[in-house]
């Protein structure tokens, strides 16, 4: 069935319909010795019973090899393309090149491992040149277990490129770039790039000098020598980033010589490395300025095989073709796309499990590649690299949905229902600084909004009960299941969450269903909604308590907030029926940020215990002159103190710091910076309770900062 084959195949057809073979118990080999080494392991591993007198035979090789000659016309002209024939007693295996003849094998398993082979013949090839995945996060790189299981994982999938520049690993960035790796990270990188090689993939390895860089020849030659060592680790593919950076090194004919250097005494000096890619200052189109020329210097001076990277319209967004017509002719070549989704490094407290959805089809010719830039989660991210790699292989016949629940059967076959329940109500990003939201919960959606405008729509409370009780069974099947534990493992806050999600929500619908039964169901009912509201809010409080977006969110987008509405409307319902007085307030946040500093518009602002926290962001800030950023809460409080961090030092007099207790009247208080410190502190006067207080850039000029931390204590 081709609508298995993943990625789905470009060409399938039956030879002779209906028609099936076995697969050969035993079989022939013939090929051409060393032609095609990881096809031919991948197939010995597939069909370990090679005998040489036996009838049936399998022939695999790539173009030229003597033993496909006779297919040499039937194989695609596309790179790593492939031909496979099925018929009755032979199985042809022929690829474009060597990667092409892998490729064919592993359709050949998925085959395999669907039962008898129709007599078919089947020509494929991907669409992008190269696919797959830019390690490219904020947060806890990835473990080398989980590498290696990743390299195995594109092997399967098609995917041909994994890019390693973790953001905070200090080999890769500042301050270590100079410096070599230390004796054990060296033997793991060797040891995932013969694990890449076996999976035909190209281990690209990436470097983010722009932070200190000097244009100086030392510097230069420093990150020669530096690519030269990896290059002895058995490197062969090279990036050089200049992201999220401010100052001097975001020169772009500074950037533009440098590369043009290593391209020319490095790059091309090897013979056996792909060519350079590089990450631009100006990812996206939201931060660029045409006129100011940093794309157009590129376009102009980079030797035309650098690929330059480039992140879409924003910098979280969908790939379409006005976001490729906008930006190619500016750097005069095909844009290489790193595709900023599942990565949640600026909304760490939700998992990202839906379906890859939004990115244009037709739009091959305009891309030189394709990456995803994934979460810090590498298992939960395998279920989006999964379509990832589908969409990437062939766009035009790629579905989002078919492909996400085969993305699940595929991550966890014997419990994949229950997956697809929990991934289900797990998508959304919530709001965020980058304004980049996910559907959630569709199937429900339709009865989740009957019961948001009539609670006592009973054909909406038992099918939402249903749901609630499916996702309280889902969560504990899978938080017992042992069939990927390091899925699990990852997981487990956000199951244990979405567990106390699905109970929270059959006992707010059993409150609808007893309000007008017996007041004892409606109270074990209101007390037990009351006290699962506490364990959500402990295990957000307490669970995953990283220092950027900490905390535990499940079913954020439509589920909760609707039990929440209905648990508002049933128990004030109840209130006025029973002159009762039980709290109506499930949960909210007194706080509300507003700013017109554009990149800070939708920051998240939380209270969490005695702390007011404004998530921070991992880009670059441009804070415009006059611009602020205001926190208000509705009931005044006391702020005692506020500690911000804004990554530059001596930057603290561009701005004011302003308090009021109603919005009309402003104090200034006074911020301290020590010197050669990012840290910024205030101590508030707490003499009289506040309702706001606003940070402006009084400079008179657009400046730029880092937004790593915005602290208010709240005094108790
Ligand atoms: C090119 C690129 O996206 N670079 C970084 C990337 O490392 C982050 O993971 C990304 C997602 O937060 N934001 C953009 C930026 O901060």
């Amino acid at each position: 069935d081709a609508s298995l084959l993943q990625p789905k195949v470009q060409e399938f057809e039956l030879s002779q319909n209906e028609k099936t073979v076995a697969v050969p118990s035993s079989y022939q080999l013939v090929l051409t010795e060393g032609s095609c080494p990881h096809a031919a392991e991948a197939l010995k591993q597939l069909l370990p019973n090679k005998q040489e007198k036996t009838e049936f035979k399998i022939i695999l090789g790539k173009k030229g090899d003597k033993a496909v000659k006779k297919y040499a016309k039937k194989i695609p002209s596309h790179k790593e393309g492939y031909y496979i024939e099925v018929d009755d007693h032979c199985i042809v295996i022929a690829g474009a090149d060597a990667r092409g003849a892998f490729y064919g094998v592993q359709t050949l398993a998925q085959m395999v491992r669907q039962g008898d082979l129709s007599l078919c013949t089947i020509e494929d090839y991907p669409d992008i040149a190269f696919r797959g995945v830019v390690e490219g996060f904020y947060g806890t790189p990835w473990s080398h277990e989980a590498r290696m299981r990743q390299l195995a994982f594109y092997g399967r999938n098609k995917m041909n490129t994994y890019i390693y520049g973790p953001k905070d690993d200090p080999y890769h960035s500042s301050p270590n770039w100079r410096k070599p790796y230390p004796e054990k990270e060296a033997a793991q990188i060797h040891a995932l790039i013969e694990q890449a090689a076996r999976n035909e993939v190209n281990f690209v390895w990436a470097i983010h000098p722009g932070k200190d860089i000097k244009w100086t020849e030392a510097d230069r030659d420093a990150l020669i020598q530096k690519f030269e060592a990896m290059y002895q680790l058995g490197v062969r593919s090279f990036a050089v980033f200049f992201d999220d950076i401010s100052g001097d090194g975001t020169d772009p004919v500074r950037q533009a010589e440098l590369l043009n250097y290593i391209d020319t005494h490095f790059i091309q000096q090897k013979h056996d490395v792909t060519p350079l890619v590089m990450c631009p200052t100006e990812y996206n189109k939201s931060w660029s300025d045409v006129k100011g020329g940093y794309l157009t210097t590129l376009g102009k001076m980079l030797n035309p095989s650098i690929q330059i990277m480039w992140t879409g319209d924003r910098v979280i967004a969908c790939i379409d073709k006005p976001t490729l017509d906008w930006i190619n002719p500016l750097i005069q070549r095909k844009a290489y796309i790193w595709w900023n989704f599942p990565v949640n490094d600026y909304v760490r407290d939700h998992l990202l499990l839906g379906p890859v959805y939004g990115n244009a089809k037709g739009i091959q010719d305009e891309m030189s590649g394709f990456v995803s830039n994934p979460m810090e989660h590498a298992e939960s991210s395998k279920i989006s690299l999964y379509s990832v790699a589908d969409y990437t292989w062939n766009l035009d016949t790629y579905d989002s949905i078919q492909s996400w629940k085969h993305a699940i059967q595929d991550l966890l076959p014997q419990k994949a229902a229950y997956l697809e329940t929990f991934a289900t109500h797990c998508s959304d990003l919530g709001t965020n600084g980058h304004g980049f939201r996910r559907d959630e919960s569709v199937p429900l959606q339709p009865m989740l909004k009957v019961l948001a405008q009539d609670m006592n729509a009973s054909e909406a409370v038992d099918s939402v009960l249903r749901e609630c009780m499916r996702l309280e069974t889902a969560c504990d099947v899978l938080l017992a299941d042992n069939e990927n534990p390091a899925l699990i493992h990852e997981m487990r806050p956000w199951l244990k969450q979405g567990k106390l999600l699905g109970e929270y929500g059959q006992c707010v619908l059993q409150m609808v269903k007893a309000l007008n039964g017996k007041d004892a169901a409606f109270m074990t009912y209101y007390d037990r909604a009351r006290a699962l509201q506490t364990l959500m809010y402990e295990l957000d409080m307490t669970e995953n308590q990283n220092p950027y977006q900490p905390g535990v969110k499940v079913g954020s987008l439509i589920l909760l907030p609707t039990l929440n509405q209905v648990y508002t409307q049933v128990t004030s319902t109840y209130n006025a029926q029973h002159k009762t007085h039980l709290e109506t307030k499930a949960e909210y946040n007194p706080y509300t940020l507003t700013s017109d500093v554009p990149q800070l518009k939708t920051q998240v602002v939380r209270a969490r215990h005695q702390y007011v926290n404004v998530s921070p962001s991992n880009e670059v800030i441009k804070w415009p002159a006059g611009a602020m950023l205001q926190i208000a809460v509705d009931q005044p409080v006391r702020f005692e103190a506020l500690t911000m961090d804004l990554g530059t030092p001596r930057v603290a007099s561009q701005f004011t710091l302003e308090v009021s207790s109603e919005g009309q009247e402003w104090k200034s208080v006074s911020l301290s910076q020590a010197a050669e410190k990012t840290e910024i502190t205030a101590s508030i006067p707490t003499d009289t309770s506040l309702k706001f207080i606003r940070l402006t850039n009084k400079s008179g000029q657009e400046t730029q900062v880092y937004f790593k931390k915005f602290t208010l204590k709240v005094q108790k």
